[in-house]
């Protein structure tokens, strides 16, 4: 291919900050090696300046990119913005001078909606469904599994009588709801509501599937999921444990901010007895937040007295989980401040506790509403208690083999999730009419259809079977047969199996909750399992047991191979980690670990080896590799406190190990001769570079912004060595 090319993603918060360190070696390194490397910048800033014309749409690019076979992309964590990120973030660009609209709370106009239709197209999980035209491999690479064993982190017990537990619907939420349907041949479907007053509400029209897609609908009747999260409080409360709920508000960026809207209503429902009215008059939403409604308070005549009543409302109510005790933040706050599949695992690592309003420790009952699964946390939860926590000296590994591909599931949802304006009946119709599917509704329902297209299945099932050849380890599928998607895709699995040579292969579907504890059993017997799932379950298991096995998800390797050919291979599984911004701001200390961004970039060189006929890409990635492993040996990886090696001394580190293997290779003279000097320098320097890097440690630093940082203020912050930056630079 004659214009290959490797593209690293410029993204937002902690993995941008790395990259301001990183790339410039990446960029040098590569360059030697002939590797064409470029950016494009995807963050949330850069897109909502898209949406206005005053940035490229490197984001359209990079999706068209993702559907042709030279794709080969690396993608750092991205800020899926809740509402209040979103407005964060205009306010920013608004104050470094670009004219861009506010966020139209109640778009009234058809400029404010035009508007409003901008930001909803960067708002929530915009990037990843876009440029994931594959399917996902996410598995902790053997030198970190074995660096774990060496190195445990901690797994605390469950106390005795821990009463930390989930609390699920089980009833009349999506799980249950559930009807699915295969498409025979491809057509246009459409979505349309039928009022109990006899009018026809249009919800979606031209919807396009194709032969072979699943379809499904559902609906969170919303009458019972008061109840439901009534019972909750009651339950919190007279069990004395702290009140917690587990959303993503992100990924699910239309159903679950209505969800956590309903929770803060419920929790502070005599305030909004009383004030409702007057938050809604002023554009407070209980879906943005607490923290929102607190922070708009000071506009409302009576704003102190609706303040009064919050506060005794935290007073009276159950205990809630704080997610900063020392800043007030409660778990309540921010809607993309909890997010699912991040915080139950913390929350399992941690003995089932979260922290209070004092700061303290204490039992929870974590929330999460739809059951669809949150069983797999219950279980893990059961397991420890009963069992103690697991050992990560010991135990064995769950991998995933995830279904994502062309929006796969719940992810591609959110533009057929409606919030329901009037009872009836929604249905879904077939062009010829036919309803394909149908609920009965009341107004406030969440109601959303779900698209799984046949290809992207194809494909799963392919990879699931390559991965358990290649690993030899148990390859199962995360279905439950009683829920009307899965058994859909559990007749596809049993069609596309028998393509495959599975002799000899473990390969079996378990319901979620099942396979959660027959992985935990083999786990617990040093044994490895392939956890084969939907793209929801991917996102929960790629951080659930990454963060009991090696302590962190971002140490995976997270490769797409690309259905087109192309590779997209992300960097970690975790996110973009906000807290770790703060420190670097208010200590010049940053704790993010690149390992992700060291373990992408092998296979995407290996892959441009190939797609350029460069053998010397191939010469840097074995190189990059063995460097890696003695990091790993070495221990380089940034420690959370101030005064250790940080994000830019253990870059520093991996760049004095890659020179020296790519000066110690015999593959490729002309690379071991142009990387020698460089090699020898940084190791006669080591000394000198890593206590240059230490010194600025300690001191607030300034990145001139949060979402959009200033290009010279950042790189002076993060490459703050002077000696490693004229040695880099004289290569
Ligand atoms: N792939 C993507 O693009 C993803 C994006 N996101 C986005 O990221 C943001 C934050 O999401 P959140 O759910 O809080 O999850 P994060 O993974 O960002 O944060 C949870 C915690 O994980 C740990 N962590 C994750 N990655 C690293 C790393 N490379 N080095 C060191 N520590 C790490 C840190 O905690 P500790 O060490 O204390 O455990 C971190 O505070 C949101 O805007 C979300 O939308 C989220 C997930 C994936
Ligand atoms: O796309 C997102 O919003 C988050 C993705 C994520 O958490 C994951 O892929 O693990
Ligand atoms: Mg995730």
């Amino acid at each position: 291919m004659a214009d290959a090319k490797i593209i690293y993603t410029h993204t937002d918060e902690a993995p941008l900050l790395a990259t301001y360190s990183f790339l410039p070696i990446v960029e040098a390194y590569a360059g030697k090696a002939g590797v064409a490397v470029e950016t494009r910048d995807i963050s949330v800033a850069a897109r909502i300046l898209a949406q206005f014309g005053l940035a490229d749409d490197a984001l359209g690019e990079l999706g068209d990119l993702a559907q042709e076979p030279e794709a080969n992309i690396i993608k750092l964590p991205n800020v899926s913005a809740s509402v209040p990120q979103l407005k964060a973030a205009i306010k920013e660009l608004q104050q470094q001078g670009f004219d861009i609209p506010d966020y139209p709370e109640a778009p009234a106009t058809d400029e404010e909606r035009a508007t409003r239709a901008k930001y909803d197209k960067v708002k929530g999980s915009a990037v990843n469904p876009v440029l994931r035209q594959g399917n996902s491999d996410r598995r902790a690479p053997a030198a970190v599994k074995n660096y774990a064993k060496k190195h445990p982190h901690t797994n605390k017990p469950f106390a005795e009588d821990s009463r930390t537990k989930v609390a699920t619907m089980g009833a009349h939420d999506f799980a249950s709801n559930e009807k699915s349907v295969t498409l025979p041949a491809d057509d246009t479907l459409s979505i349309v509501l039928e009022t109990t007053a006899g009018e026809t509400v249009v919800l979606k029209e031209g919807l396009g599937v194709l032969a072979g897609e699943i379809v499904d609908a559902t609906v969170m009747q919303v009458a019972h999921l008061h109840a439901f999260l009534e019972n909750a409080l009651a339950e919190a409360k007279a069990d004395g444990v702290l009140f917690s709920v587990h959303l993503k508000a992100t990924m699910m960026k239309v159903s679950d901010p209505i969800i956590f809207g309903h929770v803060v209503t419920a929790y502070f429902s005599d305030v909004f007895a009383r004030y409702g009215d007057d938050l809604r008059a002023a554009g407070l939403s209980p879906n943005d937040g607490l923290g929102g409604i607190l922070a708009g308070l000071d506009q409302l005549p009576n704003g102190a007295e609706i303040r009064a009543a919050f506060e005794e409302a935290l007073s009276s109510g159950p205990r809630l989980s704080y997610v900063n005790s020392d800043k007030g933040i409660t778990n309540l706050h921010v809607p993309s401040d909890v997010i699912v599949d991040a915080s139950m695992p913390a929350l399992i690592r941690n003995g089932g506790r979260l922290w209070g309003a004092d700061g303290g420790e204490d039992d929870t009952l974590a929330v999460i509403p739809d059951s669809s699964y949150a069983g797999v946390y219950q279980t893990v939860i059961a397991d420890c208690q009963a069992n103690g926590p697991l050992d990560p000296a010991t135990i064995g590994s769950v991998s995933n083999v995830g279904l994502m591909a062309q929006a796969a599931e719940e992810y591609g949802s959110h533009d057929k999730t409606f919030e329901i304006p009037q009872a009836g009946t929604v249905r879904v119709l077939n062009r010829a009419g036919d309803v394909l599917l149908e609920h009965d509704v009341e107004a406030g329902d969440i109601w959303r259809a779900c698209q799984t297209k046949d290809v992207p299945v194809r494909d799963w099932v392919k990879l699931a079977v390559t991965r358990a050849r290649a690993s030899g380890a148990p390859a199962i599928f995360w279905l439950n047969e009683s829920r009307a998607h899965d058994a859909e895709l559990i007749r596809k699995v049993e069609a596309y199996l028998p393509e495959h040579d599975t002799s000899g292969l473990e390969i079996r579907v378990l319901s979620p909750e099942l396979a959660t504890a027959y992985s935990l059993e083999r786990m617990r017997k040093g044994e490895d399992t392939i956890s084969v799932t939907g793209n929801v379950l991917r996102d929960y298991n790629t951080d659930l047991f990454p963060i009991l096995e090696v302590g962190t998800s971002a140490k995976m390797l997270s490769v797409v191979p690309l259905i087109a050919g192309g590779g997209l291979f992300e960097t970690g599984a975790g996110g973009s980690a906000p807290k770790h911004v703060q420190q670097l701001v208010s200590e010049n200390y940053l704790r993010w670990d690149s390992l992700g961004e060291f373990f992408a970039l092998v296979p995407s060189l290996e892959k441009y080896a190939e797609q350029a006929g460069v053998p010397a890409a191939k010469v840097l990635a074995d190189a990059l590799d063995r460097a890696t492993g003695t990091f790993l040996d070495e221990d380089r990886s940034p420690g959370r406190r101030l005064g250790t090696t940080d994000n830019r001394g253990s870059h520093f580190y991996l760049a004095l190990y890659w020179a020296e293997e790519l000066a110690a290779q015999t593959e490729d003279a002309a690379l071991a001769d142009a990387f020698a000097g460089l090699a020898k320098t940084l190791r006669e320097n080591e000394q000198k570079i890593a206590d240059e890097l230490l010194a600025v440690q300690g001191s607030p630093a300034d990145i001139g912004g949060y979402y959009r940082p200033d290009e010279a203020k950042a790189t002076a912050v993060m490459r703050p060595s002077a000696t490693f930056n004229e040695a880099l630079a004289r290569l």
